[in-house]
Order: structure tokens, then C-alpha cells, then sequence
């Protein structure tokens, strides 16, 4: 079938002036060649295109702004996750961006967010390099040809080669992300780092999605049983939401965003960013299968000599990346809805080595994790972060919520309320020692354990209850040693268990203060003061 070239949208909206020359709806394939042609990667053994991101192989939280005008003044929580800056600011930058652009080629893409209709959000992605408008093709939902080239909702403009004079343009440095609601928009410069992109639509859909439909956003991945029955995976970046969404026995939703509505769970998008450090078939098969023509490699490293990745090279950064549309993997659904879930596991890659593999949460204790939503940053995804931190980010994603977390935790309490669900919390990170003494937990009794959940091994199983963290502790999981899931055991000296465990729940509590508790209700209050 021969492709009709479809005809360039009006962009007179952006007064990007009469010289540019856009690309507009490139395939893959076209993309790709475009990407070789100017430079932008190669092509590794395994067909996928491999680019390097430059400067910035993670996010950089620090320069996401968002502007404060009527729409957003009284709504948005302000402080240093969601920074101020001005309409005038946003107008001055985004004239000297479409400056910038005038001469230069562009790519431009139509697309959408959100695979349940009644959330969705038209998008257009103009980008500056063929390898970001590539990733914006694998990462939103892609459109019908019919219905193509209308002005659309959202529009982003990506623009790494352009550079902010934070003297004069009110930003924090030369790269920048800003979020504008009134005009829509979303300006990002000074960066090629991808994950800006999809996290730039993200913080948007956090924002409409409570405010404007009552309804709940959420930074996990989500999966379903052959019996229809919904997981969602909440987790901080590298805590595991990818890898354990992935599961051959189950559909894949999605890996990263969805909502939670109604009577479903949907994917805001159409496809999937998986970490690739140390990646392998073995551990990871339906990844590293995913990982073909057409899929787009971040900052890896190949073999000296060869076009073949070294997944455990991670000299340009620990945040090698891997994007694809959801098709690439086996069992993803399409379009991308479940029902509301069944089971809900709150991910964490606990960095002092004491919390439980796994554990069963009450309401009160689930609450109190999502709104403390504690992992250990791992290195690599937002920049300057090397090794594991101590981090509380509410709702297991406070860099993206532009809304208080008490919004998002209370609708979580109102779902978990009224839908029966379990809730686990799972430790995908150390055991038998701290951070540098312990390992990770072996990627495959995670595997187990949420599958034991899952299938409700653990709903007759004996418990006890964890001294200082309060958890309900399985007593054992098929495929799991025993010793394991009580992490106490794993530690050769059990005064310094108990003392770094004390040290991470005082952690906990003295994170918990900054949360008044006007939204919870008032017979929650004493068990939460528990936990
Ligand atoms: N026990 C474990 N459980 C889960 N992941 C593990 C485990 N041990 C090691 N890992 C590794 O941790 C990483 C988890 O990354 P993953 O891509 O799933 O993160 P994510 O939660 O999706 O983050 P992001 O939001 O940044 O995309 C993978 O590289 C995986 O191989
Ligand atoms: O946004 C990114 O760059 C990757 C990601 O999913 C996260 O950090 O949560
Ligand atoms: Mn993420």
C-alpha cells in the first residue's frame, strides 16, 4: 500500500515565520534515516537506532518551571518541584525560541495522551532532532491518519541546540522546561534528554486530570491477569515499575503513567522508557526482545569494534535508556484500558536494606506510604544524583505533581475506600545489609513474590508483624527462601539492623510532619499516627 503524503499542518499559531522546513508526520523509518543523516546515532546490531542525548542524560528537576497566571496561581503547589516564572518570561522565551527554529528544519508530529477517550488529550511534538520526534512517536498514542493535522490541545516544542540566557530569560541555567496552561504549551531547550518530553505531558495530565475530572493520576505501571484482574506498580524512577510490569503471564497496560477513573485504569501513553543498565535476555526477556528496528537506545555503550550494546557499560551514564511503542512487547493490550485494581504495590528500593521484600499494608499504612512514597534515588535519572539517596517523594512522583499530594493521596484513600483492594509494599532494593554491605534483592524472588500476590498465595499464609515498621510479613512465599522475608534474618548483626532500621522509621516520621492531615478523615488520625 502505497503511503499518501500528508500535508503539513498550519502551524501559523507559532509564528515560526516562512524559511523552516518541517517534517511533519515522519514514520519510523524516516526517522530514523533522518537520524542518520544528520548525525544523530547509528544503527546497533540489533536494528535499533542508539543516540546520545548530550549533555543531559537525565531530567533536571531543578529547571521545570511552571507559569503562574490566574489558571494556575491559587491551584498549583508552588515551591522548588514546581518553580514559578511569569507569563512575560514564558511570551520573551518562547519568541526567541520560534526565533531560533525559523531557519532550521523541524519535525512534527500529531499525537495523543490517554487511551481512554474520555481523557483524551490532543498533542503535538515539534522537535529539533529526528531521534526526539521518534521517541514522541513510540511514547504518545498514535492517531488515526483521518482526523490529523488540527490544531491540537498541547504543544510541545523540544528544542536541544537552543540555550536560555538565565540573566535575561528568568531561568536557573541554559536548559529549561516550562509548563504553560493558559497557552498550552510546553517549551524545552537546552536539553535533549527525552524523558523531559513525556514527563513535560505527564505534569500536565496531573494537573487536569484531579482538577478538571476528579480523577486520580498516578506515576505507576499497571498490568492485567488472564482474569482481568488489574496490578498497578507505583514506584519512583528505577524502583522496578517497568521491569515488573513486563510479565509474560500477564497484558501489559503500560509502564509509567496512567489514571485511574471511574470504572478503569488507563495508560496516558503508548508506549514504554525502560532503564537498561545490566540489562540482559535472561533476567529481562520481553525488554531486551523489545529492543529491535525501530527502537531508540539512549547513551549506551557498544563493544570496542563492534555495534553490539555492553549493558553494563554505563560510562556515559547509569540512565541508558531504551524507548518502543507498546506493541513491542508480546502481551501488551490495546487499546490500553483496564479495570480498577485489584492489587496495588507500593515499589521501593530501600537503600538501608530494612525494610521487608514484601508486606501487607492496611489502609492507614497504605496511605502513609503513598503520601511519604520513600525510595532510595538510584543514580542516573535526574542529574547530579551518583548514588543512592534517602528520598520521601509523595505519591512515589512529587516531581511531576503540580497539585498538593494530599489531592492525589486523598483520592487514593477515597478508591481504596470504595473498591476492595490489597496493597503491598515490596522492596526491590537491598537485603542482607545496607547500601555497599548488601545486594539487591534477586530481580526473580521480586518475581515471585508478586506473583505469589497476585495469584492469592499469600491470602491463607501465616504472617508477623515487623517490630519497627509495623508491616505484616509473610512467613513464606512459594519460590522464596524463608530467611529472606523477614529482613532481619539477612543481617549478619542484629543490633545494626535494628538500629538503621530505627534510623529509616524516624526518617519516615519526621518526613510525615510537613503533611497536616485535614483531608484524611479524623478516624484514620491515630492509626496513621502509628505507622
Ligand atoms: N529485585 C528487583 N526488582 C525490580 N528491579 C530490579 C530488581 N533488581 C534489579 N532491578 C533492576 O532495577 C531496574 C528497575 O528499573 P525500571 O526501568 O523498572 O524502573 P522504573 O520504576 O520503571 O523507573 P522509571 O520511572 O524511571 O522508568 C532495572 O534495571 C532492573 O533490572
Ligand atoms: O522521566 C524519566 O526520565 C524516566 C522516568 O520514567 C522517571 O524518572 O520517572
Ligand atoms: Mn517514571
Amino acid at each position: 500500500m502505497s503511503k499518501k503524503k500528508l500535508q503539513t499542518p498550519d502551524l501559523s499559531y507559532l509564528n515560526l515565520g516562512g524559511n523552516i522546513a518541517v517534517k511533519y508526520q515522519l514514520s519510523p523509518t524516516e526517522l530514523i534515516d533522518d537520524a542518520l543523516l544528520n548525525k544523530e546515532g547509528t544503527l546497533a546490531a540489533s536494528g535499533a537506532l542508539a543516540v546520545d542525548t548530550g549533555k543531559f542524560t537525565g531530567r533536571s528537576p531543578k529547571d521545570r518551571f511552571i507559569v503562574c497566571d490566574e489558571v494556575t496561581e491559587d491551584q498549583v503547589w508552588w515551591g522548588d518541584v514546581n518553580i514559578k516564572i511569569s507569563p512575560e518570561k514564558f511570551d520573551q522565551l518562547f519568541y526567541k525560541l520560534t526565533n531560533y527554529l525559523e531557519d532550521k528544519q523541524i519535525y512534527v508530529r500529531d499525537s495523543s495522551a490517554c487511551a481512554n477517550p474520555d481523557y483524551d488529550i490532543s498533542i503535538r511534538v515539534i522537535t529539533e532532532t529526528a531521534y526526539q520526534n521518534l521517541f514522541a512517536h513510540h511514547l504518545f498514542i498514535r492517531p488515526e491518519e483521518d482526523g490529523l493535522g488540527s490544531t491540537p490541545e498541547w504543544t510541545i516544542i523540544a528544542a536541544p541546540g537552543f540555550l536560555a540566557d538565565p540573566a535575561i530569560d528568568g531561568t536557573r541555567q541554559e536548559n529549561f522546561s516550562i509548563i504553560n496552561f493558559t497557552r498550552k504549551m510546553i517549551l524545552i531547550g537546552g536539553t535533549g534528554y527525552t524523558g523531559e518530553i513525556k514527563k513535560g505531558i505527564f505534569s500536565v495530565l496531573n494537573f487536569i486530570l484531579p482538577v478538571n475530572k476528579n480523577t486520580l493520576s498516578m506515576h505507576c505501571s499497571a498490568n492485567v491477569g488472564k482474569n482481568g484482574d488489574t496490578a498497578i506498580f507505583f514506584g519512583l524512577s528505577g524502583t522496578g515499575k517497568t521491569t515488573l510490569s513486563a510479565d509474560p503471564e500477564r497484558g501489559l497496560i503500560g509502564d509509567d503513567e496512567h489514571g485511574w477513573g471511574k470504572d478503569s485504569v488507563f495508560n496516558f501513553e503508548g508506549g514504554c522508557y525502560a532503564k537498561c543498565v545490566d540489562l540482559t535476555e535472561e533476567k529481562e526477556p520481553q525488554i531486551f526482545k523489545a529492543i529491535k528496528f525501530g527502537s531508540l537506545l539512549e547513551n549506551i555503550n557498544f563493544f570496542p569494534g563492534t555495534k553490539e550494546v555492553d549493558y553494563s557499560n554505563i560510562s556515559k551514564t547509569e540512565n541508558t535508556r531504551v524507548a518502543y511503542p507498546i506493541d513491542y512487547i508480546d502481551n501488551a493490550i490495546l487499546p490500553s484500558i483496564a479495570a480498577v485494581p485489584k492489587n496495588i504495590f507500593f515499589l521501593t528500593a530501600d537503600a538501608f536494606g530494612v525494610l521487608p521484600p514484601i508486606s501487607k499494608l492496611n489502609v492507614e499504612q497504605a496511605m502513609f506510604h503513598f503520601m511519604s512514597g520513600y525510595t532510595a534515588k538510584v543514580a542516573g535519572t535526574e542529574t547530579g544524583v551518583t548514588e543512592p539517596q534517602l528520598t520521601f517523594s509523595a505519591c512515589f512522583g512529587k516531581a511531576f505533581l503540580p497539585l498538593h499530594p494530599s489531592r492525589y493521596a486523598a483520592l487514593l484513600g477515597e478508591k481504596m475506600e470504595k473498591h476492595q483492594v490489597n496493597v503491598w509494599l515490596v522492596n526491590t532494593g537491598w537485603s542482607g545489609g545496607a547500601y555497599g554491605v548488601g545486594r539487591r534483592m534477586k530481580l526473580s524472588y521480586t518475581r515471585a513474590m508478586i506473583t505469589a500476590a497476585l495469584n492469592g498465595d499469600l491470602d491463607h499464609n501465616k504472617y508477623k508483624q515487623h517490630h519497627v515498621f509495623k508491616l505484616m510479613m509473610p512467613l513464606n512465599c512459594p519460590g522464596v527462601p524463608d530467611e529472606i522475608l523477614d529482613p532481619s534474618k539477612t543481617w549478619s548483626n542484629q543490633e545494626e539492623y535494628f538500629l538503621k532500621a530505627y534510623e529509616l522509621s524516624d526518617a519516615f516520621k519526621e518526613n510525615f510532619k510537613q503533611f497536616e492531615l485535614t483531608k484524611v478523615p479524623k478516624s484514620r488520625h491515630e492509626a496513621l499516627k502509628l505507622c
